[in-house]
């Protein structure tokens, strides 16, 4: 990328206005983008997520579950939750098990979510975010959630008010414990995020969009 598409000075308007307009130049605006969220239970996916769709209006990508609600989720807004009849009635881009649940994101959702915007974001296991780089390389950007100490996760899950039964389960679980290390596969296009500190990870979310492309705007970067 020239220099002019590319700059750290966030506060002269000037310098992004020109950056905008060397990215449009070469036609990045007009790509879609499917950012795929990451990492181990309580280490903020959701959260994370909700910050993408909330302050810059990512559109949701929701995935089919067979796990049961959680208090609070919602049929259509968290997951669509399916039993083991309906879950393989849809077209699935990929799935997988995870705890004893099955799990699985459909192309069409992708679509639907492109339709309105060009860019996406989606929650995934390790494995989900492996396979959307090998059939998306170009549009998948992941992002890989950590927290400095693994008992943050635990108490974090029990914040949220997930049953003590429940979390022990699932942090036992072949693929939560999978899900604590960044995959090989993914060590050469993953983010990694220190996800400690909210107002700080948001710093970082911010930062690390205009590096992958997002469209700022020069006024994002007033006040
Ligand atoms: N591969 C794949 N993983 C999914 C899909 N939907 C959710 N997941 C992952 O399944 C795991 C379990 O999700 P969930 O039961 O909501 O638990 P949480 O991680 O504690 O929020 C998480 O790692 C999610 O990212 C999907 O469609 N495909
Ligand atoms: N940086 C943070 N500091 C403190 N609590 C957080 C932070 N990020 C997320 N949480 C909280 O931790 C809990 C688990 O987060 P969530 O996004 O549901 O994790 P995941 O989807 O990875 O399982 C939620 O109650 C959420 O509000």
């Amino acid at each position: 990328m020239s220099e002019v598409c590319v700059t750290s000075d966030f506060f002269d308007t000037q310098k992004i206005e020109r950056m905008i307009e060397c990215r449009k130049a070469q036609g990045e605006f007009d790509m879609k983008h499917v950012v795929v969220i990451t990492g181990a239970p309580g280490t903020g996916k959701t959260t994370v997520r909700n910050y993408l769709t909330e302050k810059y209006g990512m559109e949701k990508v929701l995935t089919h579950t067979t796990r049961m609600k959680r208090v609070g989720e919602q049929d259509g807004v968290d997951y669509y939750f399916e039993t083991d009849e309906t879950f393989f009635r849809n077209h699935f881009l990929e799935h997988v098990d995870y705890d004893d649940k099955k799990y699985g994101s459909s192309l069409e959702g992708l679509q639907r979510a492109w339709e309105d915007n060009d860019w996406a974001v989606i929650v995934l296991d390790t494995k989900g975010a492996i396979s959307y780089l090998r059939k998306m390389p170009a549009e998948t950007l992941v992002l890989y959630l950590e927290t400095s100490d693994q008992k943050k996760q635990a108490q974090r899950l029990a914040e949220r008010g997930d049953r003590v039964e429940l979390i022990k389960k699932r942090l036992a679980s072949q693929e939560a414990k999978r899900d604590l290390e960044l995959p090989q596969e993914l060590h050469a296009h993953a983010q990694l995020l220190l996800n400690d500190d909210w107002e700080q990870t948001k710093h970082y979310l911010d930062a690390w969009l205009v590096k992958v492309g997002w469209k700022v705007a020069a006024s994002d970067f007033q006040d």
